[in-house]
């Protein structure tokens, strides 16, 4: 079921893309390599199912590939987008590169480590944060846990006090210090979780939904946290979103999976291009108006004094806003990103060339 053409594979514009990908994050990469080597990696679950047989249910053994040779490489101080739709096997990836789950099939490396053999080792140079569980002790608030996270990691008492003075100004985690963690909310909780990830200063960061059912406001927080964290300390990060627009502000780079395999490598932009996938202009008006029209985007949708423009997702929104506010009575306005499953179908559908 490969058939869509990778910039991993060699396709022209997509290798091109790949380069510039790394090119941008191109300081660290020349000096001090890849902390991340992926190589045809794999996983098979076997599960038992029931299924109908001869007049009654029968258990059958089962196979799942949730991962089937994936390879890629992931420099330092680079910041990747791990995307892909529902049971692609972004969560199982991750578990591999973790050391939670042994591969069943090909080799990882992170810092040199092999993370199913030495899980320990490698611990304390990596975080994890799943974006649908916490890490943190449920009855205790967010002081005492982390005063566990110092001793479980052995984190000198002068690190530790800076680390989490600095998580508590940027994440905001000030007031909710002696909140027991069942009582946080989902996006306090998350904040949470991503600072006692990092007291002990990990060269990596796994990041596995981080934005999942947060409000607006604690989203821009926690981007800004990681866009921080990355561009000042170096922190490699490697994060699972549902998001496209997580990418957007945070990612140069993306890789898509689909079906456990890999189908894209390269800039964001490159995989709209690849799609051809189209982004939403929600338009609210202060009255209904005809439809509007301005170049560069076609009016897809009216319904009252809202319209719905769509123009490619690789272009800026900025002009065509600005000639919307010009010649209209602008009230409010939003960008809808396209759904990742919506880009992956298009890319399916342009039958894996390699020319987008
Ligand atoms: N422990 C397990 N036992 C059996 N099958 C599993 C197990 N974990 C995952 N799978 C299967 O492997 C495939 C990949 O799952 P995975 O959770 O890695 O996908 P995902 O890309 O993270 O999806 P989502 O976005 O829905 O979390 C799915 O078909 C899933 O049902």
């Amino acid at each position: 079921m490969r058939n869509v053409t990778t910039a991993e594979a060699g396709g022209a514009p997509g290798a091109a893309e790949a380069e510039a990908a790394a090119a941008a994050a191109g300081e660290v990469r020349a000096g001090t390599g890849d902390l991340v080597v992926v190589q045809g990696l794999e996983k098979v679950f076997t599960v038992r199912r029931r299924v109908p047989g001869r007049g009654r249910l029968r258990r059958e053994r089962q196979r799942v590939r949730a991962v089937d040779g994936i390879s890629f490489r992931v420099a330092r101080g680079e910041m990747v987008g791990y995307i892909g739709p529902n049971g692609a096997g972004k969560s199982t990836t991750i578990k591999m590169l973790t050391g939670i789950l042994t591969p069943s099939g090909g080799r990882i490396r992170v810092a040199g480590i092999d993370p199913s053999r030495e899980r320990t080792r490698l611990a304390r140079r990596m975080g994890v944060v799943f974006g649908q569980r916490t890490t943190l002790w449920w009855d205790l608030p967010l002081r005492d846990s982390y005063a566990l996270v110092r001793r479980m990691y052995r984190v000198p008492q002068a690190r530790f006090r800076a680390n989490l003075e600095r998580c508590m100004e940027l994440l905001d985690l000030e007031p909710l210090m002696d909140v027991p963690v069942r009582q946080l909310s989902l996006g306090q909780r998350m904040r949470g979780d991503i600072a006692a990830a990092l007291l002990h200063d990990p060269e990596v960061l796994y990041l596995d939904e981080p934005t999942i059912g947060l409000d607006v406001v604690s989203k821009a927080k926690v981007r800004g946290f990681l866009r921080e964290l990355n561009t000042e300390r170096g922190t490699t990060v490697l994060l699972t979103t549902h998001d496209l627009s997580d990418i957007e502000q945070l990612c140069r780079r993306v890789v898509v999976i689909d079906h456990g395999r890999l189908m894209y490598d390269g800039t964001l932009s490159g995989l709209h291009r690849r799609g051809r996938s189209e982004r939403t202009l929600v338009v609210d008006l202060e009255r209904e108006t005809e439809p509007i029209g301005i170049p560069g985007a076609r009016t897809v949708r009216v319904e009252g004094p809202r319209q719905w423009l769509a123009f490619p997702a690789e272009a800026s929104a900025a002009p065509l806003v600005a000639q919307i506010a010009e010649g209209y009575p602008l009230a409010d306005l939003s960008v809808r990103e396209p759904e990742i499953e919506e880009v992956i179908a298009r890319m399916y559908a342009r039958g894996g060339r390699a020319d987008g």
